[in-house]
């Protein structure tokens, strides 16, 4: 969730380090979901393919599609739409690949529409139209449960962010804690894990049932990873820059959201400390919710977001998805407010996830290369002379 809000979070102190995004155009397409984001916040009750298409008739202006989405919510409530769709049946038909079908690597006929959602609810369809794959009742039901009990525990002690929109500060819809599995390393690394340019100060160790859970995501992960690479990818081989190590989760970002309005924006996760090419395992419990992916299509110089229209996953409780590699930096993904819920026997109308990540350590940025001008200036200090080693990028980083 890294980076679909923006600088300010409640709990990360103001030290920096240069950003992760570099170019313009990932700013300019940053800047839409930066904006859905926000609408989202402002007019929770409407869904997120209407927020684009009013965004979009505004000609990109947050407040003119606010206000046009309160006035027509004066006149009656939002269109209701299915809060928990996606129980369609299969998409077989639409020549969904096989395992060691080579047409999988081929270009296919895109499914969606722009500003057009495709549900999808079968773990093949899944996997033929996402760079994801899920499987269904993951966990057996008493280890889903104790988990799901103990992060019920935890939530009160997850933070909100808040960023600033027209003089306001605005609250972002759901709340999340980061966690990792060695507490010596949480307590070093406090305030030395960073995303999105700030640190984060709280981090929490990883509880014992998600840590006895993360192993079985990692069992999983991997084979799904060894199964995507044989039926999918190009030659059967990892994609370029995808790591040849097993993966092995080790932190955490955990989320709640606390009823249908809580919701999170499109947005890529950071790759800070993952590398490219990161595979993320994401287990669901709780109430059941839309997760839903679009692709950044490259067109000429630019980046277009939502060229092909959004595809919706329903994520029902103690569902494990994983975002395969090549999900954070060709897709965004985001979960949607639902206008109905269907309350969870334990959770009530909370829905927690976990999304397992692998960390490495040696990507930390503290290990970016950075120089001095020949004054001892850091290049983000007034009067840098600047040096032809530091990429414009790190140039422009605030401290
Ligand atoms: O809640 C989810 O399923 C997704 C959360 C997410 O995108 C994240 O933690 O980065
Ligand atoms: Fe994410």
């Amino acid at each position: 969730m890294e980076a679909f809000i923006s600088r300010k979070r409640r709990r990360l102190s103001s030290e920096a380090a240069p950003s992760s995004r570099t170019t313009t155009e990932d700013d300019e397409a940053e800047s839409t979901d930066y904006k859905l984001a926000v609408l989202a916040s402002l007019c929770p009750d409407w869904p997120q393919d209407v927020l684009l298409e009013t965004l979009l008739a505004c000609d990109g202006s947050v407040e003119q599609a606010a206000n046009a989405l309160l006035v027509s919510a004066s006149a009656g409530p939002p269109k209701k739409r299915s809060a928990i769709s996606g129980h369609q049946s299969s998409l077989v038909s639409f020549a969904r690949p096989t395992r060691n079908d080579d047409s999988r690597a081929s270009p296919k006929k895109a499914l969606t529409q722009k500003g057009k959602t495709l549900h999808v609810y079968a773990p093949e369809d899944v996997e033929a139209h996402t760079p994801c794959s899920i499987i269904h009742s993951f966990l057996p039901q008493d280890v889903a449960d104790a988990l799901l009990r103990e992060l019920l525990e935890e939530a009160p002690s997850f933070s909100k962010e808040t960023f600033s929109l027209f003089d306001r500060t605005v609250t972002s819809p759901h709340s999340m804690r980061f966690y990792v599995d060695s507490l010596a390393e949480a307590q070093e690394q406090k305030t030395r894990y960073v995303y999105n340019g700030s640190s984060i100060a709280d981090i929490a160790q990883t509880t014992p049932e998600m840590l006895k859970v993360s192993a079985l995501v990692r069992e999983a992960v991997n084979e799904e990873i060894e199964r995507r690479q044989q039926c999918c990818n190009p030659e059967g081989k990892k994609l370029k820059f995808q790591s040849a190590e097993q993966w092995q989760p080790n932190a955490s970002f955990v989320n709640c959201y606390d009823g249908g309005k809580q919701s999170v924006g499109y947005h890529s996760d950071q790759l800070t400390y993952l590398g490219p090419r990161a595979v993320i395992g994401s287990l669901s419990l709780g109430v059941a919710r839309e997760f839903r992916v679009r692709r950044i299509v490259p067109s000429g110089d630019t980046f277009t977001a939502d060229a092909q229209g959004q595809i919706a996953i329903h994520l029902p409780h103690n569902s494990l998805l994983v975002m395969h590699a090549e999900m954070q930096e060709e897709w965004k993904h985001a979960v949607a407010p639902a206008q109905t819920i269907e309350p969870h026997p334990l959770a009530g109308n909370k829905r927690l996830n976990v999304t397992y990540r692998c960390y490495k350590d040696y990507l930390h940025p503290k290990y970016t290369p950075r120089s001095f001008d020949i004054d001892g200036r850091p290049p983000w200090a007034e009067g840098y002379k600047g040096n032809a080693n530091v990429p414009a990028a790190v140039t422009n980083a605030e401290p």
